[in-house]
């Protein structure tokens, strides 16, 4: 790990008279996997959704490879929001169609590949989340960790350098958080960078090489989960409680 990819400097957003982001500051390296923290509503999610440009900043710059991406129009945006990657909370499946359809949908999208490179990416991807087979599965008779992993697998489809994560374990129990956290260090090992926003501490712990804690607007922690463990500091001692 060394290269800078993903940089935010002094990044400020408010809705109104809300103060969102009050001057972040953060780097995220090659290969490094960085767990986002913070109490609900201390704009976590809005965080995520700033770097790829579903919500525009105030102030501030957000740099990919060095190249500031924060004022781009949507089409710009387009090739970077297939290096940077974003999975939703929900999974986000179209219902209407089936698992091959859904995971194969960038690639329908974005790609000229065949449709037999297609089926063969996504029986690829669906090893890899471990529902081999599923492709003809319409997404309501899968789990909420099944559909969890689907959305990943989508989001994973088009080979990006970071993954957002947005709370890909909450509401899951503790066989499919265990299933999506080994997910994640599968495409952890393969190189993949990752931002983990979540308040699943334990599974932040056990995959992030960092620990990021958000409070009023600012970064007040930012550095290993060991150190995170053992911080004197209030506000992350009460992270540690849960
Ligand atoms: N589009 C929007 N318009 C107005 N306010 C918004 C919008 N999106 C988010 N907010 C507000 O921004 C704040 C931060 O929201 P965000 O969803 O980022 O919080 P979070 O840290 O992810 O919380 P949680 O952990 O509960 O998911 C909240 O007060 C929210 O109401």
């Amino acid at each position: 790990m060394g290269e800078v990819i993903l940089e935010l400097k002094n990044i400020h957003k408010s809705f109104g008279t809300n103060k969102i982001h009050r001057g972040i500051n953060l780097s995220l390296k090659k290969g490094e996997s960085l767990g986002l923290l913070g109490g609900s509503g201390t704009g976590k999610s809005v965080l995520l959704r700033s770097i790829i440009g579903l919500e525009r900043i105030d102030q501030g710059e957000i740099l990919f490879h060095g190249e500031r991406i924060d004022q781009l129009s949507e089409e710009e945006l387009t090739p970077y929001r297939i290096k940077i990657s974003y999975s939703f909370q929900s999974g986000a499946l179209f219902d209407s169609i089936n698992v091959f359809e859904n995971i194969g949908y960038p690639l329908f999208e974005h790609t000229r590949f065949s449709y037999q490179q297609i089926k063969d990416k996504v029986a690829e991807m669906l090893k890899l989340i471990d529902l081999p087979g599923r492709e003809h599965i319409m997404p309501s008779d899968l789990s909420g960790g099944m559909q969890k992993r689907v959305g990943m697998a989508r989001a994973m489809i088009l080979n990006p350098e970071v993954i957002l994560y947005d709370e890909p374990t909450a509401g899951l129990d503790p066989a499919n958080t265990l299933n999506v956290v080994g997910l994640m260090q599968r495409l952890k090992e393969k190189g993949l960078a990752s931002i983990f926003v979540t308040h699943d501490i334990p599974s932040a712990l056990s995959l992030c090489d960092r620990i990021v804690v958000l409070n009023e607007g600012k970064i007040i922690f930012n550095d290993t989960p060991t150190n995170f463990q053992n911080s004197d500091d209030p506000i992350v001692k009460k992270f540690n409680a849960h």
